[in-house]
């Protein structure tokens, strides 16, 4: 099976600007996520500060595709992004989720090495940690592999402080939190530091692209620590690439390999499993029972659910915005359930929005789901 890169690379073809936006800077584990299916040695690669500016590179068509953090398996949803798929303010209109990869993520605690033992009294008297001994196999996970008592606060991205919550709790107590828009700006922050006395919660190679030193290595509270990351799109280059009825997305522009298309073809492969789409709607809020006949309708076309997520919608205080994702493609929907679904969200729900269909990254026979 060939990689999602080099799916991509020949549906560069129709591509003038290949230029991919992602949360920066570089060494984020956006940018990880992002050289997956956009090498670097084929796509110019834009680091962003915000998620908001990777939505508004695409919607304004500066950059063909963007790629944000949706979901952590440990942590969950990424509001930024669901905020932005909201789009409340009508700016995103043309985007559209093309595309899904996964990254494992294993967090690293950077930052200074402790100074002599003498100067430690001022900060505590409990005992140091454990620390790894030379005839230990190897580098130790999950531990301190240096006294902490000197990192005063701890730079990272609100879902890595989320991610390793029972580290901080554990070892890091007394020092202060510092919430950022990235990991590798926490990296960056916690070096320009000269005090010494600050930490960053960032990937490996973040870490020591800043040269900064480990202080821990993996301390994610969950070994199956994996963060799911959206490709976005315009709508009107995906919907335009429908053909044989297939789903025409970003991965299969003419791009599909003969390998792949076989595995296409092996249905108990994929099974109903292939693709996922997202819709977004809301639903009249005093009505009893309006969320679960907008669920209903995806039930009674046999679709299955893999989730669930609102946001408050800001029509009025305490009244939610839904997303649901399913396991179909309006491009692959030979049953008409799909487009039933649609038609029954047309009468239940009180506004929706199809935000996109693309290939099931997580289903048997894809082996270019995960990396990291
Ligand atoms: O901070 C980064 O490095 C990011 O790319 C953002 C982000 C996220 O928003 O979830 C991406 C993956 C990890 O889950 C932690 C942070």
């Amino acid at each position: 099976m060939v990689s999602s890169g080099d799916h991509l690379a020949p549906g560069e073809e129709g591509i003038t600007n290949p230029t991919v936006a992602f949360l920066g800077p570089f060494n984020s584990y956006s940018h990880q996520a992002t050289k997956i299916v956009f090498p670097d040695s084929k796509w110019q690669l834009q680091p962003t500060v915000t998620i908001k500016e990777v939505f508004d590179r695409v919607q304004s068509g500066a950059c063909p595709f963007g790629v944000v953090p949706f979901e952590n398996s440990t942590h969950g949803t990424v509001t930024f992004t669901l905020d932005n798929l909201a789009d409340r303010a009508g700016e995103y209109a043309d985007l559209v989720v093309c595309d899904e990869v996964y990254l494992d993520v294993h967090h690293f605690l950077h930052g200074r090495l402790p100074p002599p033992p003498s100067s430690f009294s001022s900060f505590s008297s409990s005992p140091p940690p454990p620390q790894q001994t030379p005839g230990d196999s190897g580098p130790k996970t999950g531990v301190p592999l240096a006294d902490l008592r000197h990192v005063r606060r701890v730079y990272s991205h609100p879902q890595g402080f989320g991610q390793t919550a029972a580290f901080l709790r554990r070892h890091l107590r007394g020092a202060e939190t510092i919430e950022v828009s990235s990991t590798s700006r926490a990296a960056e922050l916690a070096a320009a530091d000269a005090t010494g006395e600050s930490a960053a919660i960032a990937s490996e190679w973040a870490g020591s692209a800043c040269g900064l030193d480990v202080l821990a290595r993996c301390i994610e509270d969950r070994e199956d620590n994996t963060t799911r990351f959206f490709v976005l799109r315009r709508k009107e280059k995906q919907g335009g690439e429908w053909k044989r009825g297939r789903q025409r997305n970003l991965e299969r522009e003419g791009t599909v390999g003969e390998e792949e298309e076989a595995e296409d073809k092996k249905g108990d492969v994929y099974g109903g499993e292939r693709y996922k789409s997202l819709v977004s709607f809301t639903v009249p809020h005093r009505r009893a029972g309006a969320l679960a006949a907008v669920l209903d309708c995806f039930r009674g076309r046999g679709l299955n659910l893999t989730s669930i997520s609102s946001v408050p919608s800001l029509d009025a205080p305490f009244q939610y915005l839904f997303f649901v994702e399913f396991e179909a493609s309006r491009f692959d929907d030979p049953e008409g359930r799909v487009g039933g679904v649609f038609e029954d969200l047309e009468r239940v729900a009180e506004r929706w929005r199809w935000l996109g269909s693309w290939r099931n990254r997580r289903c048997r026979g894809d082996a270019s789901s995960t990396s990291g």
